[in-house]
């Protein structure tokens, strides 16, 4: 039930030697990550989290999300970021594409555009509604805006039932949030000191509103718990997640800088948005780092397929391909066979899609694009846990060999000092 690498394709760019030229360095970065010596281990709290998860907070989350479903139409995500993006991750990954059915979890304060709140406002008029309010710090601009918006509109619609349909999930004890949650008695859930952001799909932040989205959660956790005892040996030859963490820093040395997270699966447009924060804000900085972008296929072959086959040369693609065949369709036999698609029949999809794959990464890789693969066998709860545990697992290494701390973003800070000040926020003033 793991997540293996398929070195196929990448066999042509690099030697096998290089990757054990590696082992040495690899070693010394597991040590890190293990014996919590590395830059920013305060952070490493995602490492034993799947196994150590407690008991009572698991079920005391599932009756959260019990109640939310028993007496809501939509719950609205209000986050950013690592606050966020894993449960869109997931809930894109595992819930059908249309009518999923239940109570709707959508998202809000992931941005500060006023059409997205009017529409997301006029979309639950007449619903019944709840709030579940996720900010680590407690204190990000985006989220906060968006609550106090939808906190009021809570209070006009409920009176002081509001608060009994506001579950907040922040620090323990800093933060302005915790401070609200405290005064007004809000159901509250911790996000553990030691875990960033983006690597905290797997605790409150995303179980929650993934339990009420109708995620077996449990087994996204069991999928994540056998990641981590199985991405903890050492041995770079055997671990899959430091094969991709090796591979992807032997590229970029030679010049391959931007990666491309491609699938042949729809579902996946959300975790390849949850990929590129975790690898992002994890490597780039100190003017390192791979840049990490996107495709879904075969749709994104018919826009940046050309590209990719042909364009500037800085590209290597990681292509993650679900490799049973989960559904049944086949392609019907037309008498007429007008449209020439009779050869095809008796495939199933998942035979012309498995097909597609392989024929891409064969041209890519002749267009002089290294391809990683990672197969996945099933798409399923178990299987999402192992994936995103697999990703942050690999993450973490790969930072370490590119010598930068995976878990601080100094960077983003920037951009936040400079719209305080252009706004007047009080301390802010130039
Ligand atoms: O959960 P919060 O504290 O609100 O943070 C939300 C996000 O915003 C910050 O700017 C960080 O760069 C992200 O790593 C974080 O996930």
């Amino acid at each position: 039930m793991t997540v293996k690498i398929n070195t196929k394709f990448i066999q042509e760019f690099v030697e096998t030697n290089e990757l054990a030229a590696l082992e040495d360095f690899v070693a010394a970065s597991h040590k890190k990550i293990h014996d919590k010596t590395g830059a920013g281990a305060e952070y490493l709290g995602w490492l034993d989290w799947p196994s150590k998860m407690e008991e009572a907070e698991l079920s005391r989350l599932e009756e959260a999300a019990e109640k939310v479903k028993s007496d809501t139409d939509v719950l609205i995500v209000i986050g950013i970021g690592g606050s966020y993006l894993g449960t869109k991750a997931v809930q894109d990954l595992l819930l059908p594409a249309f009518g999923a059915g239940g109570t709707e979890v959508i998202f809000a304060g992931h941005n500060i555009s006023g059409r997205y709140l009017e529409e997301l406002l006029s979309h639950i008029e007449g619903k019944k509604v709840a709030l579940n309010v996720i900010s680590k710090s407690g204190t990000t601009t985006e989220p906060a805006i968006a609550f106090r918006i939808l906190r009021k509109w809570m209070v006009d619609a409920y009176g002081e039932e509001a608060a009994n349909r506001i579950i907040v999930t922040t620090d323990e004890k800093e933060g302005a949030l915790r401070k609200a949650a405290d005064k007004a008695g809000y159901t509250s859930f911790v996000i553990p000191g030691d875990i960033g952001g983006r690597y905290s799909v797997l605790t409150s932040v995303g179980l929650l509103p993934l339990a009420v989205a109708g995620v077996d959660i449990r087994s996204l956790l069991e999928g994540a718990a056998l990641a981590e005892s199985t991405l903890a040996n050492p041995a770079l030859m055997e671990n899959d997640a430091y094969l991709y963490a090796a591979y992807r820093q032997i590229l970029n040395s030679r010049g391959y800088s931007v990666e491309v997270m491609a699938s042949f699966e729809p579902a996946m447009a959300g975790i390849n948005e949850w990929w590129k924060q975790l690898f992002g804000e994890s490597e780039g900085k100190q003017g390192k780092g791979v840049f990490p972008a996107s495709v879904i296929y075969s749709t994104d072959l018919h826009s940046m397929g050309q590209y990719l086959q042909d364009g500037r040369r800085m590209l290597f693609e990681t292509m993650v391909s679900f490799t049973e065949d989960q559904n049944q369709t086949e392609i019907p036999f037309d008498e007429e066979d007008g449209d020439g698609l009779n050869y095809l029949v008796e495939k199933s999809l998942h035979e012309v899609n498995q097909t597609a794959m392989e024929a891409t990464a064969l041209a890519h890789a002749e267009g002089g694009v290294p391809i990683l693969s990672l197969e996945v066998p099933k798409l399923d709860a178990q299987h999402a846990g192992y994936l995103l545990y697999f990703f942050m697992k690999a993450c973490a290494m790969s930072a370490y060999l590119s010598g930068v701390n995976p878990f601080d973003q100094p960077g983003v800070e920037q951009y936040k000092q400079n719209m305080f000040e252009l706004l007047g926020k009080p301390g802010y003033e130039k």
